[in-house]
């Protein structure tokens, strides 16, 4: 199979046996992927990476929230070599999308200048994000990206959702999938909190209201 499966029955760990900061102890309901498995899942994701790689990477981070996934495995990809026992030279560009307001997708806010863009004009892109929901943003991403030739576009994301809100978009590379339920944790954010939070949590609806805007 292409990714980790999280059914959330047999996944979700009570918050009493990680160490949560105190700060978001009410705000979430239980731990979904625990900091320690999503690094050995992103360092799997890494050597696959690095052995289909043909050449010299860009790397493309997703700001905000694709931020953590993106610095642990890049960091991982240095310390692979391709099959042939060649390194991958990477360059790293940085883009911020916006999207959602609470836990809902609203319009797809791309800041990507097109100078910007000139970088990524006959080279191998790599996209990387945290999570796949509707899929809104990376469709429209991807859409602009193609507009400057690149030579190659594959995109890994850490997560995609189970959910009915679904285009259908699936990614090159995946670490998890995950239920329909909103997540935080892991540079994934609710109104920008959460964010300095390792595990990747199911958010309460206790939190939900205390930092709903
Ligand atoms: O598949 P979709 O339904 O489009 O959702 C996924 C996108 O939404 C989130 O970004 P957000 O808009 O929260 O901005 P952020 O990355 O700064 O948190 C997430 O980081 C993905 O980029
Ligand atoms: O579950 C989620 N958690 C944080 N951010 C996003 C999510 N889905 N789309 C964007
Ligand atoms: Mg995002
Ligand atoms: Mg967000």
């Amino acid at each position: 199979k292409m990714w980790i499966d999280v059914n959330s029955e047999s996944f979700q760990y009570s918050l009493d046996h990680f160490v949560i900061p105190d700060h978001y102890e009410t705000a979430l309901s239980s731990v979904l992927i625990p900091h320690g498995v999503i690094m050995d899942r992103v360092e799997k994701l890494a050597k696959l990476i690095v052995q289909e790689a043909t050449g010299p990477l860009v790397v493309c981070c997703v700001l905000k929230g694709g931020h953590q996934f993106f610095a642990d495995l890049v960091n991982y990809i240095k310390k692979n070599v391709t099959r042939g026992g060649n390194s991958v030279p990477l360059s790293l560009e940085f883009i911020k999308v916006k999207s959602y307001h609470n836990d809902v997708s609203g319009d797809v806010k791309l800041s990507l200048t097109d100078d910007e863009c000139k970088e990524f004009q006959g080279k191998n892109i790599l996209i990387v994000e945290d999570i796949i929901d509707t899929g809104k943003t990376m469709v429209q991403l991807l859409a602009k990206l193609r507009k400057f030739s690149p030579e190659s576009v594959k995109v890994a994301s850490l997560l995609i959702k189970k959910t009915p809100l679904s285009n259908g978009y699936i990614p090159d590379y995946v670490g998890f999938a995950i239920p329909n339920a909103f997540v935080v944790g892991y540079a994934l954010d609710y109104n920008e909190y959460f964010r300095d939070l390792d595990h990747i949590c199911v958010i309460s609806e206790h939190g939900k209201e205390k930092y709903a805007v």
